[in-house]
Formats: structure tokens, C-alpha cells, sequence
């Protein structure tokens, strides 16, 4: 069990979360190994293990540091990037550069440099031009790269409009009409400077139906079929994204990965067959699915307001700045007073951040024991897309991470200190 409560107070991966608190300051983000390594064994038991030809792609936008690429690459895993700072940081590790895959709808010229540079695995095309601007990187460094095209699937996932990626209006992907992707991926066919492997798509993210993925799989599969008609060439890969959607509160239906990638798998291998083809390598993204369970953000209580019948806002140290999710997707979380927690949840109130922003609210309408100045408040679920979505917004300094495994902690990114903010400033 990763939560404990022992004597009323939170436990997590063995930590006393008060003493995190007390040791390291707040807010504070508090992430377990033993979570993340977990998550790590399932996509093996459940994909990479049961089904040969499998690759898992660790979606890096959702937490990354020097320390997770080290955990990820220990764990067998590959890594996707979608930056060039995203790709520094997986290069500072020593990350593998043939487990690295480059994602992102606009790479610059010397993003697709460093990818060439490093000798990285893969870079997902995601744009016209792009092909073309990877190939005369290529040809000017006399290299060739492996590339996969992201398509639009052109289907509509069941989660926050800002998280769904795959329909037609989108900017992620090459549009499926016909005059514009059966250029590009002859193109793709005949260049010297790159391997096409195939094709990706990401639907979506924290889903927690398996339909768009299903979808969108059909989607690709056709086009798999006409590549092979139209050009005789059979594309060696298939990307299937990430999505897989994690438990932030008791409304969130979680399902295990095999829900979402048996019936993939087995679709997969019946059209290969009937298309008589070997089966193309599958690769998976999970980023959130990776992490998120994994982390939890400990506050410290502050200012108590209670307007009389409207509301009591309860403020944090920390806020938007360390997780933007509340007030850019109105998202969900579950939070406890870590040194109350065996006390009755006898009061109701809105736990909200110290920003300049009235959206800045972490958690609307909590149920929580009745808590006071200098209470420490973990919210749980946090570990995917809150440290790296983070901002310095009123020059709040980033809050320090903490790897934490059975009772011992490390630290493993430093909290900022006011002088970190104005480093760079000239006057
Ligand atoms: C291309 C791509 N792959 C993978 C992911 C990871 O998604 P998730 O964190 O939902 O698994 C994303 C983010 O949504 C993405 O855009
Ligand atoms: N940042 C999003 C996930 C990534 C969506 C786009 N690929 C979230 O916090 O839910």
C-alpha cells in the first residue's frame, strides 16, 4: 500500500508526510518509486511481456527529471519526447538514444539537429514540411532517421476538450484527406535521408473508454492496407499513443491497461493475417497512466476565510503555480489533512491557492476535518502533469521534488529560491 495512515497521520511509500513537510518545506511534491516502478511492471506484465514485437514510449511530458529518465530507462522502457528541452534532459541522463522517440507539432530546426546529433530512434513527423526539414538535416549530416507520420484520426474522445487530440480539427497530425497524406508518405517511401516506419496516433488523454482508440486503430489500419496497395511497401511499425486514463477521484472509471490494448493487439494481429503481413511492431505512449497515482503535492494551511452562507476558503502555500489542472480543465482532485486524517470530515470547504486569480481554486467543495493554520494538506494524484505544467506566476518559486521508497526519501529537483527567478534578468 503506497497511503498509509498511521496514528491519524498520512503515510506515503513509508514517509511520514509531515515530516516531508517539516524536512523539506512546503508545497512540496512528493512522488514514490515504488508507484512508478509499479506502473512500470504492469505495462510489462500486461503488453510488453505478453505480446512480442511491443514497445513502450514513457510520455516525458508528464513528469520528467534526471531521476525519472534513470528510473525509466532502469525499468526497460523508452522514452517520448517532445521538446528540445525534453530531449536535453533524456540526453543529460544518458538516456539511450536509440530508445528515444521525438513527438511535437512544431520542432524547430534545431530541436530535429539535436535528435539527428544525439542518433535518437525515432521522430514522429507531425506536420508537412517537417519530413523535409528532417531530411536536409540528414543529408547535410550524412545520417538517416527512422520517422513514423501522425495522423488525425478524425475521432472524438470522451475528456476535456484541451486533452483530446485526435479529432479533425486539430492541430496535432496530418489531416487523412487524400491529396495530402498519400504525397507525404511517398515521399516518406522514396527519401534517401529517412526509414519510414509507419504510422502514430494519440486520441486523447484520460480516458477511460477504449472506443476513439478503437477507432482510430481502424483508422490507421486502412491506411496500412492503401500504403501497401497503392506503394507495395509495408510499414514495419504502429504507434497507438497514450490516454489511458488514471483514478484523481471516486467518479474516474480506471481501467487496467489491457482493456485498452488487448482488443488492439487483437485487431491488429487479425488484420496482419488477413492482410498477410508480419504483425508491425506495436508502440504505446503512457505518460499520466505512468506517474500520475504516483505523486502527491503537500501544503501547508494558511488564511481560513468563512463567508457566512456562501462559503469558507481555505488557502494554500502553493496553488495554480504547481498544478494548473483545476483552472485550465476544471480538473478533479481529492485532498486530505495529513495530520488529521482519522478526524471526521465534518466540515465543507474550497481549498484554494495564493495567486492573483480567483480561478486559482485546487479543490472546490472538499469535505474535510476542520482544519486551521499550519495544517499540512495533501492532495492526492498529482504526479502527472503538475510539476511540469508548474509556472513561476507571481514569482512563486517552483516547489522542490521528492522521490520517496519505502520510508526513505531523496530529494531530486531543488525548490527554487527567489534569486532562481531573476537569474536571467538584465538591467
Ligand atoms: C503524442 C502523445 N503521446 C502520449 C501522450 C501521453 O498521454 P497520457 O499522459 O494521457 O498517457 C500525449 C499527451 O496527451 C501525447 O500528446
Ligand atoms: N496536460 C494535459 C495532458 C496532455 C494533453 C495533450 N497531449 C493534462 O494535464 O491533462
Amino acid at each position: 500500500m503506497i497511503k498509509q495512515v498511521k496514528d491519524g497521520i498520512l503515510y506515503f511509500d513509508g514517509c511520514n508526510t509531515l515530516e516531508l513537510a517539516e524536512k523539506y518545506g512546503t508545497p512540496l511534491y512528493v512522488m514514490s518509486e515504488t508507484a512508478i516502478v509499479e506502473k512500470c511492471r504492469e505495462i510489462r506484465n500486461s503488453f510488453l511481456q505478453k505480446y512480442k514485437k511491443t514497445r513502450a514510449a514513457y510520455a516525458s511530458k508528464a513528469f520528467l527529471n534526471l531521476s525519472m529518465c534513470k528510473i525509466i530507462e532502469r525499468e526497460g522502457l523508452c522514452i517520448d519526447v517532445v521538446s528540445g528541452g525534453e530531449l536535453y534532459t533524456a540526453i543529460k541522463a544518458n538516456f539511450p538514444p536509440e530508445k528515444i522517440e521525438f513527438n511535437g507539432n512544431n520542432k524547430t530546426i534545431d530541436e530535429i539537429e539535436l535528435a539527428v546529433d544525439y542518433n535518437i530512434g525515432r521522430i514522429i513527423v507531425d506536420g508537412l514540411d517537417e519530413l523535409s526539414l528532417i531530411e536536409s538535416v540528414c543529408k547535410q549530416k550524412g545520417k538517416k532517421m527512422n520517422v513514423l507520420y501522425r495522423i488525425t484520426p478524425g475521432v472524438k474522445s470522451d475528456s476535456h476538450d484541451y486533452i483530446v487530440t485526435g479529432k479533425k480539427d486539430s492541430k496535432f497530425g496530418i489531416p487523412l484527406d487524400d491529396e495530402i497524406i498519400f504525397p507525404a508518405i511517398e515521399q516518406a517511401i522514396k527519401s534517401e535521408y529517412v526509414n519510414f516506419m509507419g504510422f502514430h496516433y494519440h486520441v486523447g488523454s484520460q480516458l477511460h473508454d477504449n472506443a476513439s482508440h478503437l477507432k482510430a486503430l481502424e483508422t490507421s489500419l486502412k491506411l496500412i492496407k492503401d500504403t501497401k496497395d497503392k506503394y507495395s511497401y509495408v510499414t514495419p511499425e504502429i504507434n497507438i499513443g497514450g490516454g489511458f486514463g488514471i483514478k484523481y477521484t471516486d467518479a474516474d472509471d480506471k481501467k487496467p491497461y489491457s482493456y485498452f490494448l488487448d482488443p488492439m493487439m487483437e485487431r491488429i494481429e487479425e488484420f496482419s493475417k488477413d492482410l498477410n503481413i508480419e504483425r508491425p511492431e506495436v508502440v504505446i505512449e503512457p505518460g499520466r497512466s505512468i506517474v500520475g497515482e504516483a505523486g502527491i503535492t503537500l501544503y501547508t494551511v494558511g488564511t481560513i476565510k468563512d463567508i457566512p452562507g456562501i462559503r469558507k476558503y481555505v488557502s494554500v502555500d502553493g496553488g495554480m503555480t504547481d498544478n494548473i489542472r483545476p483552472a485550465l480543465y476544471q480538473a478533479k482532485y481529492e485532498g486530505v489533512a495529513a495530520n488529521k486524517v482519522d478526524e471526521p470530515k465534518t466540515d465543507t470547504v474550497t481549498i484554494c491557492g495564493k495567486c492573483c486569480e480567483s480561478g486559482d481554486v485546487l479543490i472546490r467543495d472538499a469535505e474535510v476535518a476542520p482544519l486551521k493554520r499550519g495544517d499540512i494538506f495533501a492532495i492526492f494524484s498529482t504526479g502527472a502533469y503538475g510539476y511540469t505544467m508548474s509556472s513561476n506566476y507571481n514569482k512563486n518559486p517552483l516547489p522542490a521534488v521528492v522521490l520517496v521508497k519505502e520510508g526513505e526519501s531523496r530529494i531530486v529537483v531543488k525548490r527554487q529560491s527567489y534569486d532562481d527567478m531573476i537569474k536571467n534578468d538584465l538591467c
